[in-house]
């Protein structure tokens, strides 16, 4: 489903990526692993032409989108809940959730407010408090709900979890294994190893910009070794 080869990313002349590969399949959750700084946020910032590559290809669904803009890649089916979140804070939960909505993909039950509410029952208490009057765990997930009304085939989470309180990463957690058994593929960015080892089917690793490691989920969590060298865990 997303093909990305041989990626190099710069900002201005300081190259963060250095022939980055990775592979995303259909219905398939991967992870990216690795300390601070060492290239996660750019590959997905990467995929999302939000940092412009210079050499490479990524694809997705048969079709390369290296080069187009970030709106376009959105609509072909990647949602993004970017490190941050970026939620709007001026409007309503309601509106943040139907201000994405949107069937670009052609999906055959395309997401529903009750849908999202499902998912992450919390947020159905707060729909009329505005973004900035929300907790971090509600405001992350709010932001992946406003992903997946725009009923993408792959949903991508930077930083899934970071900050928040245990019981907010469980509900986290369980949303996206809810949605992993519905057949959604997720690439996600997270610290939390005993939750990833969960839900993960493959993991990468990476280190100054480069992929140091591949493998199922079943390999790393039997080697100790690569979690203290890479991840320091
Ligand atoms: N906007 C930017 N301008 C210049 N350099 C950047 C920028 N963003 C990231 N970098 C550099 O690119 C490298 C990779 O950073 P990146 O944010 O991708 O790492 P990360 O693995 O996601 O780490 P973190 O977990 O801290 O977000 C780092 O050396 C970082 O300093």
């Amino acid at each position: 489903m997303l093909t990305i080869r041989e990626i190099d990313t710069y900002y201005g002349e300081s190259q963060a990526l250095f022939g980055v590969s990775l592979d995303v399949g259909e219905g398939e959750v991967v992870t990216l692993l690795g300390r601070n700084g060492m290239g996660k946020s750019t590959t997905i910032k990467s995929i999302m032409n939000l940092a412009a590559i210079r050499k490479g290809t990524i694809t997705f669904c048969g079709k390369e989108i290296g080069a187009s803009p970030s709106y376009c890649i959105a609509r072909l089916g990647i949602g993004l809940v970017p490190e941050g979140r970026q939620i709007f804070p001026n409007l309503t939960v309601r509106e943040n959730i139907l201000v994405t909505a949107a069937n670009h993909t052609g999906s055959a039950q395309p997401y529903t407010m009750d849908d999202i509410l499902t998912i992450f029952p919390r947020i159905g208490d707060r729909l009329d408090s505005f973004g900035n009057q929300l907790s971090g765990g509600e405001q992350q997930m709010l932001a992946i709900g406003r992903a997946l009304m725009i009923n993408p085939k792959l949903l991508v989470l930077d930083e899934a979890t970071e900050g928040l309180a245990p019981l907010v990463r469980q509900e986290i957690w369980r949303g996206l294994t809810i949605l992993k058994s519905k057949g959604l593929s997720i690439l996600v960015v997270d610290k939390n190893l005993g939750a990833l080892f969960r839900i993960a089917d493959r993991h990468y690793i990476m280190e100054k910009g480069k992929i140091v490691w591949t493998g199922t989920n079943g390999e790393l969590c039997l080697q100790p070794e690569l979690q203290s060298r890479y991840l320091g865990v």
